[in-house]
Parts: C-alpha cells; structure tokens; sequence
C-alpha cells in the first residue's frame, strides 16, 4: 500500500512527527512519502495513493500554520472533486488555548470533507501542553488508519 504523508507547520513540530510517520510505514513495509502541504496540489491526487495522512498544527488563534495555507486557498479556489480521496488527520495544538484547542487541523478536515473526500481512522492529536510525546501518539494514531482502510479495501 502507498501513503503520501503531508504535513503544515509553523516551527516544526508536525514536520518531525511526519517524518517518523514515514518512517515507521516504510520500517512496515508500505511505500510511503513525505511532503509539506506547501509543496502539495491538491487538484494533482496521485490515483496510486491508498491514503493520505495530514498531520497539522494549529496557529495564530485557531488558524492555520504557515505552511498549510496556500494549500487551504488552492482547495477553496479550484474547488476540486475530492470523490474517492481517503485522508486521516493528526492536529497538533496546544490546550492553553483554550477556545481555540488544535482548530487549524480542523480548518483542512472540514474543507476536504467538503468536496467529497472521505476521513479514516481516529482523528488523532497531540497537546502541547501534555506530556506525552506527540510522535509516540501519532505512531499509535496510525494502526487506526491502516485497519479503516484495511476494512475499505475488502
Ligand atoms: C503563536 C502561537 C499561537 C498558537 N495558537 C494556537 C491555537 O490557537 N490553538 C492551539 O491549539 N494551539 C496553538 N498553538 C500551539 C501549536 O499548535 C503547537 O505548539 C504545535 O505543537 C506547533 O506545531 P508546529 O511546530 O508544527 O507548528 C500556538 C502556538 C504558537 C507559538
């Protein structure tokens, strides 16, 4: 099976965690890739791709991090049929923000979701101000994903 594993940051944090996502895939077995959002097109869907794996971060207040917003406007301006597209999604934020707790992710759930794509898997996240490890979450967010589109592939 092929991933792609897209990631938006601000400082870093969802970039390290995807690329021990990518890591521990390939250590699997599966063929996975990793790329920022800021480099994705989202009307380019590779058909080879069994899943996409988002981990994204939260900024500003509940917005986006820096790396993920051209790819929001790319999605809002072309509007592309998303039909048939699995995705799952890993938010990162911090729970000091209260009002705002790891909204950025959501921002990109909900537009892809939007135009027909289909999310798998737990909706992962990590807390910033926890103490647990957000690499040690996401590789445990990861057998979720693997076993919905397990169940999808049947
Ligand atoms: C200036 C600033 C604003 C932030 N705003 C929010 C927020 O509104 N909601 C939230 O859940 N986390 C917020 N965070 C926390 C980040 O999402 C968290 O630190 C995350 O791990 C950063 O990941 P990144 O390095 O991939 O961008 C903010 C962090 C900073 C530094």
């Amino acid at each position: 099976m092929k991933f792609s594993v897209l990631y938006g940051t601000e400082s870093g944090n969802s970039e390290f965690i995807a690329q021990d996502v990518v890591a521990h895939l390939t250590a699997e077995l599966y063929e996975a890739e990793l790329s920022d959002l800021a480099d994705t097109d989202p009307t380019n869907v590779d058909p080879d791709v069994h899943a996409y794996l988002i981990v994204c971060s939260t900024h500003g207040e509940g917005e986006l991090p820096h790396t993920a917003i051209p790819f929001l406007a790319e999605l809002e301006a072309k509007a592309p049929d998303l039909t048939g597209v699995r995705y799952a999604m890993f938010g990162l934020g911090d729970s000091f923000y209260a009002e705002t707790y790891s909204q950025g992710s959501e921002i990109i759930d909900r537009k892809l979701t939007e135009l027909g794509a289909t999310r798998i898997g737990e909706y992962g996240r990590h807390d910033a101000s926890s103490i647990e490890d957000g690499t040690e979450l996401a590789l445990a967010w990861v057998p979720s994903v693997l076993a919905d589109l397990r169940a999808q592939l049947v």
